[in-house]
């Protein structure tokens, strides 16, 4: 796989791999908001049913008209005190804030004054958040809650119930955006906001309640997070490596087969992107043109392949006919556009030897061009075990009763000899070119080339040299008497523009 292929792998699981991980992490962050928003929403629901409570109570309270601390005023207190969950006592206190009964002690003698409240609530009650109160022998604190005369006392953790959820938090009373810290983490609480605040060191929630007008935050520090979600945090990175890695190899085992040889030749047949060149074939006695190859190219985004390469791919892919009908197609068309006359002009076109067997050959028939076209179409067919095969040798009649003419190419590689070829219809030979380029050394290969003339010429069969290079094997072809000839010494593969020129100065 090339570099450029390996980095555009390596980018996109990369991506992927960080979203995932991102998505993951984010996923995390939610749920913390979400434990937040949970945690606030009910805690706020009880301060919301402590501060009705509490008001009921208190306008109950209120409406008594009992002769101050009397029996029925401390029995209505009691009652009061025993009905409520919340409430651990009730008082009574004269216009100057002198305590003069409770509910818990009866009639009491006490110098404390009222002091300052922390804050007024929303039905104008007096709250102290953190009173110290003298209860028999000890001082205890607790939330003093105090409407006209009455007032309430409530236990601290009856509102600190964040204390165990692992988070920072704070309880502010807001009114008119007058906010008043109640109890928690003084100034954690983000005057304004309401849900998610973006703070860099920390995970902070906040919301509020408008009937009872609190407001709590809820805050978990990025350190806090890291160390609750350790685990998480490690699973989802871990994870995150794993699937990048996989994608890694995922993709680049796709990006191979997709650049793979078989699947450029696939898609090159599919969207019909082979065509063809021209290799002249020369009578090599008078030096004049009388046809040519058809030689397959092939180019796309990636470069070019080979015909050493795609043809075996085209010939595993089973593509073979759709192959050479789109050649036969596109080289017919080239050669007629040119407007040249090609009376008698030879065209070699190669056929796959199993689209002889199979029959599919026969298509050529009706393929456009092919009949209304005067040039003569030369089949050629590789030697080949199948050639002996009786279907074979009757595909080959049915085209030669059609006009198209048989040419044995890479004759004395293969499998046939001469004997073979006699007993089908055939009517030239390609002497294969290792047999040409032997000639200069004289091997005894080349000293087989005589043989191979003579015994073609008693069958009538023309005779065509491969793979003509240089002047002096032209010569010797000559002198053999050797009819025609093909190779780089008269032209090499070449575009029909480039070929109807000379066939219009050299064809016979
Ligand atoms: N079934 C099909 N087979 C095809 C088709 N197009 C090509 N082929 C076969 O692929 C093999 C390689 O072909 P290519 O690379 O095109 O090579 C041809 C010529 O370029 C080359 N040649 C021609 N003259 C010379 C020369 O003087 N020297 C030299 N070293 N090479 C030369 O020979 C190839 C043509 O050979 P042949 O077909 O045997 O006449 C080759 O087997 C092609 O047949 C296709 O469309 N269908």
């Amino acid at each position: 796989m090339s570099f450029k292929h390996k980095l555009v792998s390596f980018i996109v699981s990369l991506s992927l791999g960080t979203l995932f991980f991102l998505f993951l992490f984010l996923w995390i962050e939610k749920q913390i908001v979400v434990e937040q928003e949970q945690a606030a929403t009910t805690h706020l629901a009880l301060m919301s049913t402590i501060s009705k409570d509490i008001q009921h109570t208190l306008e109950r309270l209120d409406r008594l008209d009992d002769p101050v601390c009397s029996s029925e005023m401390l029995l209505h207190m009691r009652r009061e005190n025993f009905l409520s969950i919340f409430i651990k006592d009730i008082g009574y206190s004269d216009e100057n804030g002198k305590l003069l009964c409770t509910a818990g002690l009866g009639i009491i003698v006490t110098k404390s004054m009222e002091s300052e409240p922390d804050y007024i609530n929303n039905y104008g009650a007096k709250v102290w958040v953190n009173k110290a109160l003298e209860l028999f022998d000890r001082l205890h604190t607790a939330v003093v809650i105090k409407h006209n005369a009455f007032n309430v006392v409530i236990e601290p953790a009856e509102i600190n119930k964040f204390s165990s959820m692992g988070f920072d938090w704070e309880i502010v009373f807001n009114r008119a955006n007058h906010y008043k810290h109640v109890s928690g983490s003084n100034n954690l609480y983000v005057k304004g906001i309401v849900g998610r605040v973006n703070l860099t060191h920390a995970y902070q929630f906040q919301q509020c309640d408008p009937e009872s007008s609190y407001c709590v935050a809820l805050s978990l520090s990025a350190g806090e997070f890291y160390e609750k979600n350790r685990l998480l945090i490690a699973i989802i990175i871990a994870s995150s490596f794993f699937l990048t890695l996989f994608l890694y190899y995922f993709i680049s085992f796709k990006i191979n087969g997709f650049m793979s040889i078989s699947a450029r030749v696939k898609r090159g047949v599919k969207s019909n992107k082979f065509f063809p060149l021209f290799q002249p074939i020369v009578n090599i006695q008078t030096g004049k043109i009388v046809g040519c190859e058809v030689l397959a190219r092939f180019e796309d985004n990636e470069g070019k392949i080979f015909p050493d390469e795609f043809i075996p791919k085209v010939r595993e892919l089973g593509l073979s006919w759709e192959f050479t009908e789109q050649l036969v197609e596109k080289s017919l068309l080239r050669l007629s556009e040119s407007g040249i006359d090609l009376k008698g002009f030879k065209v070699n076109i190669n056929i796959f030897p199993s689209d002889v067997s199979s029959g599919k050959v026969l298509k050529i028939i009706d393929l456009p061009y092919v009949n209304d076209h005067p040039i003569k179409i030369v089949l050629e067919i590789v030697e080949d075990e199948q050639l002996t095969g009786k279907e074979f040798a009757n595909h080959l009649e049915i085209l030669v009763q059609h006009g198209f003419l048989i040419a044995i190419d890479d004759f004395g590689t293969g499998y046939s000899n001469l004997n073979q070829v006699s007993k089908l219809s055939c009517h030239i030979l390609k002497i294969d070119r290792s047999f040409i380029n032997a000639m200069e050394g004289g091997s005894i290969r080349s000293s087989l080339i005589p043989y191979i003339v003579q015994m073609a010429n008693e069958l009538h069969i023309d005779v065509v040299a491969e793979g003509v290079e240089n002047i002096m094997q032209h010569q010797a072809l000559k002198n053999l008497g050797i009819l025609n000839g093909q190779g780089w010494l008269y032209g090499k593969p070449m575009s029909a523009d480039d070929l109807c020129p000379i066939i219009k100065h050299f064809k016979i």
